[in-house]
């Protein structure tokens, strides 16, 4: 009976369901060919695959936990009106729902728990053709905390039995650990994964004094924090404003989930209640454990989080 499970536990297993439709949404949406481009702002877009992949999640979720603060990152309009049957996913995880439950979290009630959807995470690189790089991000925050999350990657390849599987969907729980994939340890050298479309002089100037002995440019906050836990890359550096609630708090869920750590570039921990300002504007700064994160931090100098702590 998922009726004694408890509630962090069920959501967190059907937004693991419903990651996987909206997965599936953005793989249809780029095979059909039409995406829809809207521009929101400088840099900044919308397509037919972040519309319909958030209508699936939010109405899936709305439907099963109606008191839970659901945030996406497209407006409101998006969300309104009919969502088709085979959008409305009712279904839950199997082998999350049978996690136990940190004890601090046991009797979390829906209205305690607020949850940031991206849709699609890494949308320029989904209309340039990077496809990797996109992810479905579901965060779960209690208390303005990340206890819980999930990273769907639409377009990673599994072979099984010969034949090709697409998608993954990689899951955290605050003190119980991630699932849906093989972590792996850091790099031997300082790899930093940072943004590809969204760069600027401040972003540059804490890439060159980090001195590291390689740079990754790709799309996405979901991406760049897999890097971290397959050990491709030690740290995410992103000195700029720009990354939203809905780009760190299922990230931020996972890696510290793994033993990580997430914040901005001075140090010091987001907050996700439901009365957030959406913005994060002093920048992202990750590593998959609390050692590198540290080393990283004490490397960015004062005259730098002065600049973004004044933007
Ligand atoms: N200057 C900016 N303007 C708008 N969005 C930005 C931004 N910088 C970062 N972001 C958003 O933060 C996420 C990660 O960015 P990046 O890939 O550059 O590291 C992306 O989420 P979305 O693709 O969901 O919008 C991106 O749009
Ligand atoms: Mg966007
Ligand atoms: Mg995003
Ligand atoms: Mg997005």
């Amino acid at each position: 009976m998922t009726s004694n499970v408890p509630l962090v536990v069920r959501v967190l297993a059907s937004s693991v369901a419903v990651a996987n439709r909206a997965g599936k949404i953005v793989r249809d949406v780029m095979s059909k060919g039409e995406l829809g481009i809207i521009v929101k702002g400088k840099n900044d877009y919308q397509t037919e695959a972040d519309r319909s992949a958030q209508r699936c999640i939010i109405a899936s979720l709305a439907a099963q936990f109606p008191k839970v603060n659901i945030i996406g990152e497209e407006d409101g309009s998006t969300n309104e009106g009919e969502v088709a049957s085979d959008w409305l996913i009712t279904e839950a995880d199997k082998e999350v729902l049978s996690l136990e439950c940190p004890v601090n979290l046991q009797s979390v009630k829906e209205e305690d728990i607020v949850v940031w959807v991206d849709p699609l995470d890494g949308t320029a690189e989904y209309t340039q053709g990077f496809l990797e790089h996109v992810t479905v991000l579901i965060g779960i925050s209690v208390n303005e905390k990340p206890v819980a999350g999930v990273i769907h990657q639409p377009y990673y390849k599994t072979m099984l039995n010969g034949e090709k599987i697409m998608g993954r969907t990689i899951w955290g729980l605050q003190e119980v650990g991630v699932g849906g994939f093989t972590p792996a340890p850091p790099p031997d050298s300082l790899i930093i994964t940072t943004t590809r479309s969204h760069s600027n002089p401040l972003v540059e100037k804490a890439l060159q004094v980090m001195d590291a002995a390689e740079i990754l440019r790709v799309g996405g906050a979901g991406y760049k924090v897999l890097q971290l836990l397959e050990g491709k890359a030690s740290v995410y550096v992103f000195a700029s404003p720009g990354c939203k609630k809905w780009d760190t708090c299922a990230p931020e869920a996972v890696l510290s989930a793994a033993g990580g750590q997430l914040t901005d570039m001075l140090g010091d921990f987001y907050k996700y209640g439901k009365a957030e300002l959406y913005p994060n504007k002093t920048g992202v700064l990750a590593a998959v454990s609390k050692e590198l994160h540290n080393y990283a931090l004490k490397k960015i100098p004062q005259e730098l989080k002065d600049a973004l702590a004044n933007k």
